[in-house]
């Protein structure tokens, strides 16, 4: 076991490196190259990325790629998409062509509104200490005014406070619970600034005007946004749900429609199934910059809000139309955090034309609606693996070393059998025979 190391954080990049290397690997030259292989070559860039996180040794790629021809609103986009697992794009994309022939993706906002709590433990009277907050309340919102001038400027700011008590669930405990409008910005870093402002006057004010003991916990903002809402949906006539894959449009709208109850009530299947809709969802969040936690986090809560864990995406045949929906708290920036620093945001939101908050929303949500259409209609009707595992087989002839006339051969090949791990295996042991 190695000794634990004291003062790391101070030492300078290539001293951190060589400990580490001196520390955990034996091939040391080799783990050296590997580390220096992923540096970026223009040092103003690599600069960049050591500073976006701390003790950075190197960079960690994903891919990024592009699906194009998503209708949206009946505004063309080539969404975004980094992530690592292979198939995701490909099923965006084709869910982005079977859906541009049938009038594409309608998506609207339902709110914006974000929320940030003070925490508080109180032991005296309940009545004291509302009448406490009511009169403070104003001095709450003027004390903050040197953090939201400039957001108030552009429309946003503080919505509301209101005061919490939580005494049945926790003694002493107490919420201030306020609102917010952050317009472009995701919001953490404003909210929060916001919630330690209110937290510092509330605790000073209470000092001198309130009875019995007031004590601040913590201030920080929620991750659970269930009124920062996006809805998108695709709906057509059943008969035109016919394609490729789908010879019988009835039969497949029925099963689809199943599979969807089944994950409304199912919570071992809905949890695959939001999986499946986060394919699309993180994929675009991490593209542009986003926090893909603080989504993650939300997202999954509001997936619970009825007390077990539901589906996300939800179907409907009325009179001969199938439609087919999503609803999601989003809490997306298109400014500030990441977004105008990592020089890959820029391009992926400059390929998205600079779209609001409020629009990559609507493109995120439709992300995951798409995503999830195309795992759905795989599972429902040729099974997930066919397609997936198509995807796969070059991940699987990489682990191999397959040289690329192996590779050219054996996809050849995958075009008329079905893939699986030890086919492949077997195919290439064929080969090199
Ligand atoms: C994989 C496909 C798309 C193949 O589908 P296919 O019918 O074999 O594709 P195709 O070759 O006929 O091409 C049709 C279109 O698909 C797209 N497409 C097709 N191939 C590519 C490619 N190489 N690169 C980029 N795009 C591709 C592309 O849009 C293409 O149009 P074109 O560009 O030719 O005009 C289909 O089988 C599919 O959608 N499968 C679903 C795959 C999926 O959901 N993967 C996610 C990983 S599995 C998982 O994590 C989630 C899950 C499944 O557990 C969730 C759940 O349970 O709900
Ligand atoms: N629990 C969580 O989710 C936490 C997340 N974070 C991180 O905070 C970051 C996001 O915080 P932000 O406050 O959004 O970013 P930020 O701190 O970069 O601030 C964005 C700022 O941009 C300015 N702005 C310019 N034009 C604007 C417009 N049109 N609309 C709105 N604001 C505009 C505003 O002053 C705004 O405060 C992310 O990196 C996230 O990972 C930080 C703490 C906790």
């Amino acid at each position: 076991m190695p000794n634990a190391i004291s003062g790391f954080s101070k030492l300078s990049k290539s001293e951190k490196i060589d400990w580490l290397i001196d520390t955990y690997f034996s091939d040391k030259e080799a783990a050296r190259n590997l580390v220096e292989q992923y540096w970026n070559t223009d040092e103003t860039i690599q600069k960049l990325h050591d500073e976006f996180i701390e003790n950075t040794i190197t960079n960690y790629y994903l891919p990024l790629g592009v699906a194009p021809n998503f209708l949206i609103n009946q505004k063309l986009y080539t969404i975004p998409m980094a992530i690592e697992e292979s198939s995701v794009v490909a099923a965006a994309s084709k869910a982005a062509k079977f859906w541009l022939d049938r009038g594409g993706f309608n998506a609207e906002i339902i709110s914006t509104e974000k929320i940030g709590q003070v925490h508080f433990t109180y032991d005296g009277d309940f009545k004291a200490l509302k009448s406490f907050f009511e009169n403070v309340k104003p001095k709450l919102i003027e004390d903050t005014k040197d953090i939201t001038k400039n957001m108030e400027r552009r429309g946003g700011g503080i919505l509301d406070i209101e005061l919490r008590p939580k005494t049945e669930d926790l003694e002493y405990y107490y919420q201030l619970h306020a609102t917010f409008e952050t317009l472009d910005a995701m919001g953490a870093n404003f909210i929060n600034s916001c919630l330690e402002q209110f937290a510092k006057t509330f605790q000073q004010e209470a000092e001198h005007k309130l009875e019995g003991q007031l004590d601040i916990v913590m201030s920080i903002l929620s991750n659970y946004v269930p009124n920062c809402l996006v809805r998108a949906e695709v709906s057509c006539p059943i008969e035109d749900l016919k394609s490729k894959d789908i010879s019988s449009p009835s039969l497949f709208a029925q099963k689809f429609k199943q599979a969807i109850n089944i994950a409304e009530i199912e919570p071992y299947r809905a949890v695959t199934h939001n999986k499946g809709i986060m394919n699309g969802i993180d994929a675009v969040v991490l593209a542009t910059g986003n926090d893909f936690r603080a989504v993650e986090a939300g997202v999954h809560a509001y997936a619970a809000k009825e007390g077990s864990y539901k589906s996300l995406t939800h179907c409907s045949i009325e009179d001969g139309v199938f439609k087919f929906w999503i609803e999601i708290p989003l809490a997306l920036g298109t400014v500030g955090g990441l977004t105008t620093l990592h020089p890959l945001v820029k391009f992926a939101l400059d390929m998205l034309e600079n779209p609001s908050a409020k629009e990559l929303m609507q493109i995120v949500a439709v992300a995951g609606l798409a995503q999830n259409f195309a795992a759905v209609k795989s599972l429902t009707t040729t099974g997930i693996q066919e397609g997936h595992m198509k995807m796969h087989l070059l991940n699987i002839l990489n682990q191999f070393g397959a040289t690329t006339t192996e590779k050219e051969k054996l996809i050849e090949h995958f075009k008329t059998h079905i893939v699986t791990h030890s086919a492949v295996v077997e195919a290439i042991e064929k080969i090199r025979r």
